[in-house]
């Protein structure tokens, strides 16, 4: 018996081109090589492209207004005219270089060398970037201030909208939701929550739906994540307020209320009293959640179930889902529900069948944005009886091979595990006694400088790159050539007058991909990118088995570096929580433990590299506060696991050896017993945006080890002078004691330009000077 199909949705598809066009078209433009006219033409074929691919793919619910020139929060800012007023916006159309200064900043001499752009004169800063709920996708943070007053300054999503219209494609246009939009913007210039603002907002709100349903938009998707996270009842109060004044402007509006990244929980209720027609959830963080769903949820609410993994990278359990999801449908009829992603499908790489270096088993096991779409055609046609057998055996033969092929098991590495002691997540004595000898062994200056790893990743080092991944460029010349650009980097950092320095990373074409390269259990793409922020994206490794490590990673690059100099040279590692939390990992055993295991093969590198004869190692966990769960009931459970895996690699070594960390997201405030447990001897740490604020959770807590404050924003291509970053450290110094801290910048320096680089660090060594003075 054939039932009426249950749509097909897509909350939101991948911007960046299966090829990386808009990265290629921004950074063309920026660099002043083609014009505003090529990058918009791009962006609308790149839109096109999409619309077409998931109408193809039989997408009933197509989405516009997903795609974005750089960030999807910044559009928001920017289309209800939040643009702090550096930025020169005279209240007319938002141009270019207004939206690009937002994004990246603006300086006198322009971004790149040569470049005549219109940014030329100007001297502001970019907004601040953090990260999207705990995805490693960055946002811009949009700045309001108390009196700040909103105005539709921005038709994008009509505009769109009516695109996709003249191809003959009907979409439902993405907003993101207003609620959650003052929750991710911060108060400038004073202590107010910026939900205080919220009913000056809604009449903007009011007004773009207003125009969107005359331009034809029968539904609109508005999204608001964070109905996922902890809510005041001041917040969740919030919601009421914004959704009965818009119901009430645009009654017929039809509202599909998206929730992603987790369960509702507590938030249910007040999402259920809303006045919209359709709410979505996502069922893969939170499976459970349905059937209380079921049995809350008003009769003529069409419920959106986010059945396929918008996060992750495996195929799914079609005939699982299908059986889950037929009760359904028989209990709320087809035209109550919709077949979705778990959330939009931006934090996945866009197509497995471009990778064609992959094996066929593990490519077999697969499903990135294209193939989810497909999986959700399947799983539709199947609840509306059409003859899917074909498409659930190949999904469960594949998931059965996955479980039982012997590539995924290693014995070895069970048995490590099973056999930790106490003793291997503890250093041989406290910080106090650690902190002596290391001094006396390093001899440093008060106030040491430093930086954080990487120098430039620039074209010649990413060509040379290539060439060699192709074959035209044999190991020795690149080798030769890495050690070249090693051996240039060591002497620039003398130069400057840098007390303790990096050997650069130029090897590393990202700080978890390589050594995901270099570990067994993981699998690489070779298209599957993901955007991080704007033009900058990433390749996450994918984690298919047991994790370690056949041979010594980084102790080569660390001997020629060390070989060069008389200072000391940092060993680099990336540290196990990050590389867990910026893979695709397993989803047949616990996150714990493949971090577990990764912990181990970066407790053997640690080893070697002492007995290399490194006096500091850093291990970079970059990613350890983005892993947190959204919920805080649900934090100690993560912080037990992810510090004991820090704790297993970071203490195998003698207390003279010094284990640094570094984490670029830093607000610490309600974990900084847990970042104090990791026991590392130095922490660096991002804080010149935030004016040093970020340190008053370590000086609240009496942080006893030593801190490097970021005094140098290197997210922006702006040289920050001398003067500023000894403001900056005359703020640290009411924090802390004179003898933790450590001066160096905020991240490494591979996005950043030579030219930039440069001058930057003399600056800041000059800063480290006029303090020891
Ligand atoms: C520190 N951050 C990181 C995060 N996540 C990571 N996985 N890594 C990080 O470093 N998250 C938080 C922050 C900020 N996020 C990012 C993310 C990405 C970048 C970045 O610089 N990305 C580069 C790509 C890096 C890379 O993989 N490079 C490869 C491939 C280079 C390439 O494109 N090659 C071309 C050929 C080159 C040529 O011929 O000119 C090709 O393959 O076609 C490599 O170097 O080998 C980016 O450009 O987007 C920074 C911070
Ligand atoms: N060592 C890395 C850390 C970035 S978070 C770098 O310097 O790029
Ligand atoms: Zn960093």
């Amino acid at each position: 018996m054939s039932v009426t199909k249950p749509a097909v949705a897509s909350l939101g598809f991948p911007r960046i081109g299966a090829r990386r066009e808009l990265k290629f078209a921004l950074e063309s433009f920026w660099a002043g090589k083609s014009g505003a006219g090529e990058l918009l033409d791009t962006a609308e074929h790149l839109r096109r492209r999409n619309w077409i691919l998931q109408r193809d793919k039989g997408i009933d619910v197509i989405p516009s207004n997903d795609f974005s020139l750089y960030d999807h929060v910044l559009d928001t800012a920017v289309m209800v005219g939040a643009i702090p007023s550096e930025y020169g916006w005279a209240g007319d159309d938002v141009a270019l270089d207004v939206y690009f200064a937002m994004a990246r900043g603006a300086q006198t001499d322009g971004e790149e060398a040569g470049c005549d752009h219109p940014d030329h004169g100007r001297d502001v800063r970019a907004l601040e970037m953090t990260k999207w709920f705990d995805t490693n996708y960055h946002y811009l943070v949009p700045e309001l201030t108390q009196q700040q007053t909103f105005a539709l300054s921005s038709t994008k999503p009509v505009d769109h909208f009516l695109e996709a219209k003249a191809l003959g494609i009907e979409t439902r246009p993405v907003i993101l939701g207003p609620v959650t939009f003052l929750k991710l913007a911060k108060a400038r210039g004073g202590d107010f929550e910026p939900l205080t603002l919220l009913s000056s907002l809604l009449p903007v709100y009011g007004e773009l739906l207003s125009r969107l349903q005359q331009a034809g938009a029968i539904w609109v998707q508005v999204d608001e994540p964070a109905l996922a996270l902890d809510l005041t009842e001041g917040e969740r109060a919030a919601y009421v307020e914004a959704y009965d004044a818009i119901a009430t402007a645009v009654p017929d509006v039809k509202l599909m209320l998206a929730s992603y990244f987790g369960s509702l929980g507590d938030n249910l209720e007040t999402a259920l009293s809303l006045p919209v027609a359709g709410l979505h959830l996502d069922l893969v963080r939170a499976p459970d959640a349905l059937a209380d769903i079921l049995a809350k949820a008003p009769a003529d609410l069409v419920l959106s179930l986010g059945v396929i993994d918008g996060r992750n990278i495996w195929r799914a359990d079609l005939a699982a889902i299908l059986e889950r999801l037929r009760p359904v449908i028989d209990a709320r009829g087809a035209d109550k529900v919709q077949i979705a992603p778990s959330c939009s499908l931006i934090h996945v790489p866009i197509d497995v069948d471009l990778e064609t270096e992959l094996d066929a088993e593990l490519k077999g096991w697969l499903s990135f944005a294209v193939q989810k779409l497909g999986e959700l055609s399947t799983i539709s046609g199947g609840l509306a009886g059409a003859n899917v057998s074909d498409a659930l055996s190949s999904a469960s033969e594949a998931l059965a091979a996955r479980a039982e092929t012997s590539r995924v098991h290693d014995r070895a590495v069970s048995a490590r595990l099973a056999s930790l002691k106490e003793t291997d997540r503890n250093r041989r004595s406290g910080f106090a006694d650690r902190i002596a000898l290391q001094r006396k062994k390093l001899g440093l200056p008060l106030f040491p400088t430093t930086t954080i790893g990487s120098f430039p990743q620039t074209g010649d080092v990413r060509k040379a790159r290539a060439a060699f991944n192709r074959g035209d460029l044999d190991r020795a010349a690149y080798d030769g050539f890495l050690q070249a650009e090693t051996e240039k980097t060591i002497r620039l950092q003398e130069e400057i007058g840098l007390d303790v320095l990096v050997h650069g990373e130029f090897e590393r074409n990202d700080m978890v991909q390589y050594f995901g390269e270099k570990l067994s259990g993981f699998a690489f793409t070779r298209h599957g990118w993901v955007q991080s922020y704007g033009s900058r994206y990433v390749r996450p490794p994918i984690i298919f088995g047991d994790v370690s490590r056949p041979e010594p990673m980084t102790i080569d690059w660390w001997r020629f570096a060390q070989a060069k100099t008389q200072r000391p040279i940092k060993g680099m590692l990336t540290g196990p929580v990050t590389i867990l939390n910026w893979s695709f990992v397993r989803d047949d055993i616990p996150r714990a433990e493949t971090c577990r295991q990764i912990a181990l093969a970066i407790r053997d590198e640690v080893q070697d590299l002492e007995r290399a004869g490194a006096a500091i190692i850093q291990i970079d966990e970059a990613a350890l506060r983005e892993g947190l769960p959204l919920r805080v009931s649900e934090w100690k459970s993560y912080l037990d696991w992810a510090i004991d895996a820090f704790r297993l690699s970071a203490s195998g070594v003698s207390d003279e050896t010094q284990i640094h960390t570094h984490m670029c997201y830093s607000e610490f405030n309600d974990i900084i017993a847990a970042i104090a447990a990791m026991d590392a001897d130095v922490i660096s740490i991002e804080t010149s945006r935030s004016k040093m604020e970020l340190l008053d959770a370590f000086t609240a807590f009496d942080y006893p080890s030593e801190i490097g404050p970021g005094v140098y924003d290197i997210h922006a291509p702006r040289i920050p002078a001398t003067s500023e970053m000894t403001e900056l450290l005359d703020l640290a110094r009411k924090r802390l004691d004179d003898r933790q801290i450590w001066i160096n910048p905020d991240c490494g320096l591979k996005t950043r330009r030579w030219e930039e680089v440069k001058p930057a660090l003399k600056n800041m060594v000059a800063a480290a000077k006029a303090l020891r003075g």
